[in-house]
């Protein structure tokens, strides 16, 4: 029996994982498959099952042997794990018709998705359909069989003891000659009907219709058709022990091929039905399958079946939907059977050519290639890493995140893996990913605290302090107002007194729009019995750093000894970074107003020029000194606004972050009051790598 079945892609994502041991196969086996002959590069095992020139190289680790293909086109690699000592020949078939199922369901998605969002669930009753097809010999039987020179596809070889058809690979150990007490004929050559008849139990042998053979049209329905369990009293013969029609394997597989004969010649399927004793009839044309009739006998061997497919870890193929699908099964097999058909008289000129050691060779440096994104315990070095770094580079740019940014971050990435040995088995994709997925996490992270509303408490709480001020700075148009708004909400929602300050003296409409929020504002304040707001205001045309230097005595002064405002939040005009008048204005602004905080608003949507308004902001606040304030990096925060128009893309917080080593404070998440967010690095970090 199978101990194991994995289908991974070469960027090391297993899709789909069969295991058929408890408890389950140690993950080192797999892994050495892939560290020692796709990693190393050694030759794999000539297969010692089948002809020297099977399609399918083998690899042995301990007592096991791996039997692997590839789909090179979508990347992907199928390897079945069995006890040597069994030998399983038919596991060549599997291999390429699990390759050729399971290829033609989810090529297209693991190409399109690299396998990451691709949901193999289903496909585990094909699978297990699969098993049952080749363990039971159909396939071969019907003379159609997929391992390429091997007696299996004359129809014979599984009947040929293995002395004559296993060759000794490179330093491999011989196939052992079967299983004693199976007159050393190996166990895999043969269904299990086969194997118990040729130890002479036939006489202790009930048929029991499985699950496969109780779906007519099922590949089961064209062999002998069911699974033979080891049960029932004296005298219950097989339906074909009895009629004595079955005394040799070959037989058993000449009655199979008899079977699907009838069927290629057109003529229906033949059906069958379960008598009183539990045996199927052939040749009842008008017979119709009802295993819900099954004896108490047969429930009974029923429930021993079902344990089994318990046991294999999957019931799929015993319900509605398994049936569907296994009926589909039957046309892709078929197709496979042809296709791989047409192949083999292309192979089997090459393999002339090339001699048998050529096919492997080719096989193995072709896997090789496949399998270098993969590594485990391997030294990266500068060639490893150029290429996925430069897409992870294009990665981050479509996220919006300023190439300047983008190229940085990809060469931090680059020092910090280079000469690294990584785990096994891990794809270099996956190791870049996980080391950016870092490094944005350090960018985004601020490295003071951020929490507002303290800062603002332990301000105020001073003997002789002047109310908290903060001031909203950015270009024209990014969402200021709107975001000081927000920012008075919250303020208020945590009852503190906050005084607007109308610092856009320039844009016709600025001090009338703020205005209307303020007056919002207030109505909101007095409905939700929270803190208070009120607007201070000059007009037009005034110089704006004065305004706001008033704005800030006049919220000190207040109430006669007792502050009447904890926060003083100032509006300034829109600028254009690079419009060096208006920008060296806030040097002025900064010097007069003197904020705790200046909070530039920078739009999500922005793009490459966040890098330089950043920067040109912020080497406008400069101390009387002429040094940068809050310890050289100019202002104190950022808000990214609009973040809710730009999905994923949110690079615009690492391209201003990255410039300026200023946190992101902020995030304005749409128009309304209650629109703003902390950030929260995590969620930004997802939204980047995805
Ligand atoms: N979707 C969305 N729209 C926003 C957000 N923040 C602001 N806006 C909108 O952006 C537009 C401009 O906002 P304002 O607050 O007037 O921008 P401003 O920077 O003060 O504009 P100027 O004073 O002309 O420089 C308005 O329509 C806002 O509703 C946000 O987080 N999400």
């Amino acid at each position: 029996m199978l101990d194991a079945f994995t289908i991974l892609t070469t960027s090391g994502i297993v899709l789909f994982d069969r295991s058929y041991t408890s408890p389950k196969l140690s993950p080192h086996i797999l892994n050495s498959l892939i560290n020692d002959v796709f990693i190393e590069q050694h030759r794999p095992a000539p297969s010692s099952t089948a002809s020297s020139t099977a399609p399918n190289p083998s690899f042995k680790k301990e007592k096991y042997t791996l039997r692997w293909t590839s789909a090179r086109d979508v990347g992907l690699i199928f390897v079945a794990v069995y006890q040597s000592l069994l030998g399983l020949s038919w596991v060549e078939e599997l291999l390429q018709l699990v390759k050729g199922v399971f290829v033609g369901r989810y090529g297209d998605k693991v190409k399109k998705e690299g396998g990451t969002g691709v949901d193999c669930r289903e496909f585990g009753p094909t699978f297990d359909a699969l098993v049952e097809r080749c363990d039971t010999g159909t396939t071969r039987r019907d003379g159609a069989g997929l391992s390429s020179e091997g007696g299996s596809e004359e129809g014979e070889g599984e009947l040929t003891p293995p002395s004559s058809s296993a060759s000794v690979g490179e330093g491999v150990e011989e196939e052992p000659p079967g299983l004693p007490g199976l007159g050393g004929r190996s166990v895999s050559g043969l269904g299990k009907r086969e194997v118990l008849e040729s130890t002479g139990t036939s006489a202790d042998v009930t048929p029991v219709p499985t699950p496969e053979a109780s779906r007519p049209g099922t590949p089961m329905s064209k062999s002998s058709g069911h699974l033979v369990t080891a049960k029932g009293g004296p005298g219950k013969l097989s339906r074909r022990s009895r009629k004595g029609q079955v005394t040799s394997p070959a037989s058993v597989a000449s009655s199979g091929d008899e079977a699907i004969k009838r069927t290629r010649e057109g003529g229906a399927k033949a059906k069958r039905r379960w008598d009183a004793d539990g045996f199927a009839t052939e040749g009842d044309d008008d017979a119709v399958l009802d295993y819900s009739a099954a004896t108490a006998d047969n429930a009974g061997e029923e429930r021993e079946v079902e344990v089994e497919a318990v046991n294999a870890g999957d019931m799929g193929s015993r319900t509605g939907k398994g049936q569907f699908l296994l009926k589909d099964l039957d046309d892709e097999v078929n197709a496979i059977i042809a296709s791989s058909k047409q192949q083999k008289q292309t192979s089997r000129a090459d393999t002339i050519s090339d001699g048998p050691s050529g096919l492997l060779g080719t096989t193995t440096s072709k896997l090789s290639g496949l399998f270098r994104n993969v590594i485990g315990g391997k030294t990266l070095t500068k060639d490893d890493l150029r290429q996925p770094l430069q897409m992870m580079e294009t990665h981050l740019i479509e996220k919006n995140v300023a190439r300047e940014a983008a190229v940085r971050l990809c060469s931090s990435v680059e020092t910090d893996l280079l000469n690294q040995k990584t785990g096994s088995f891990t794809s270099i994709d996956a190791t870049i990913r996980d080391s950016m997925a870092k490094a944005l996490t350090r960018i985004l992270t601020p490295t003071s605290s951020l929490d507002l509303l303290r800062n603002i408490t332990r301000t105020i709480e001073k003997p002789d302090a002047r109310p908290y001020v903060i001031s909203i700075v950015g270009v024209n148009g990014v969402g200021k107002s709107t975001n000081l708004s927000k920012i008075a909400y919250f303020l208020l929602q945590n009852q503190l007194r906050v005084l607007v300050v109308a610092g856009d003296t320039f844009r016709s409409g600025a001090v009338e729009q703020l205005r209307v929020h303020v007056r919002n504002l207030t109505e909101l304040s007095r409905r939700e019995r929270v803190g208070s707001v009120e607007l201070f205001e000059k007009g037009y045309g005034k110089d704006a750093a004065t305004v706001a230097r008033d704005a800030v005595a006049f919220a000190t002064n207040s109430g006669k000894g007792e502050m009447l405002y904890d926060v003083v939040l100032i509006d300034t005009a829109g600028r254009r970074h690079n419009d060096t008048r208006l920008m060296s204005s806030l040097t002025k602004f900064g010097h007069l107003a003197n904020p705790d905080k200046i909070f530039m608003v920078g739009e999500a949507l922005v793009g490459t020029d966040s890098v330089a308004q950043a920067r040109n902001f912020a080497k406008e606040f400069v101390d009387t000194k002429g040094q940068l304030r809050n310890n050289g990096v100019g202002m104190d925060g950022f808000i990214i606004s609009k973040c809710d128009t730009v999905g994923d893309m949110v690079g615009t917080l690492v391209s201003m972050v990255h410039a300026t080593g200023i946190p992101v404070v902020f995030l304005g998440v749409g128009q309304h009051y209650g629109d703003l967010r902390g950030l929260n690095v995590g969620w930004a970090v997802d939204k980047l790598m995805k």
